[in-house]
């Protein structure tokens, strides 16, 4: 089959101008491919964190291209980036930011109701699917702060899943997990790309997360120097 780019950074240059003016990112390219399950890796300060904020269409300024979908995003309106954001880009990061308030069935079905295109009832079936592909659905009804760690983690997974994402994108995500939960976590990843075949592009420090995806991004002083 032929490969079929989901997102391309091209050339891309990030500036920080205060304290004083730095270059954090430079001439930064690379394609992930749908299905692909992609790491990025690097000295803390490298750069990993500048570029992702990028390429989740967070940040807008910078120098280069970033084509998602085949759609030329920069230069894009922030409510196109938002909608765009809604409905092709799932995040996990490495806090939960899950609302305590609020259910672990409605935490996951939120960024649902955000893009609009399913009921509520659609939705809570949706998210429930969701949760059962983590073993989550004896604790669709708990509050967040019920729930363990590395559950929380999962059930954070599952919300960025709800809207069908052509990508997701993850800073960190076992970061703040011990071993036990951090390996649980990484055996969801590794569910998502062998049976969902879900592109992933997830930072990392974990050598042995990086290990175990399809390719990994090297980055060095703001540059890619391997891929
Ligand atoms: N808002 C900002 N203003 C100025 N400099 C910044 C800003 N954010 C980040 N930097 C600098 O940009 C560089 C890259 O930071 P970034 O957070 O992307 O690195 P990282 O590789 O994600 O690091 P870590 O692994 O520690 O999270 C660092 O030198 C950092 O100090």
């Amino acid at each position: 089959m032929e490969k079929q780019a989901v997102l391309e950074a091209k050339n891309i240059d990030k500036f920080f101008h205060v304290p004083k003016e730095t270059q954090v990112l430079k001439e930064v390219s690379f394609t992930i491919n749908r299905g692909e399950f992609v790491s990025v890796v690097g000295k803390s300060g490298c750069g990993k964190s500048t570029l992702l904020y990028i390429l989740s269409t967070m940040d807008t300024d910078y120098k280069g291209e970033l084509i998602i979908d085949h759609e030329l995003i920069t230069g894009k309106s922030a409510n196109h980036l938002s909608r765009l954001r809604n409905e092709k880009i799932g995040f996990v990061f490495q806090f939960h930011y899950l609302l305590n308030e609020f259910s672990t069935l409605d935490n996951v079905l939120i960024p649902g109701l955000k893009l609009g295109k399913l009921t509520r009832e659609e939705l809570e079936h949706k998210a429930m699917e969701k949760l059962k592909i983590f073993d989550m659905q004896d604790h669709a009804l708990k509050k967040p702060n019920q729930l363990s760690g590395g559950q929380k983690q999962r059930v954070a997974i599952a919300r960025a899943l709800i809207n069908d994402p052509l990508l997701i994108m993850g800073d960190e995500p076992t970061g703040n997990l011990d071993k036990k939960n951090s390996d649980i976590v990484f055996g969801i990843f590794q569910e998502l790309a062998a049976e969902f075949h879900q592109s992933m592009l997830i930072v990392t420090h974990d050598p042995e997360f990086a290990a175990g995806t399809d390719r990994t991004i090297e980055m060095e002083d703001g540059r890619v120097i391997r891929q």
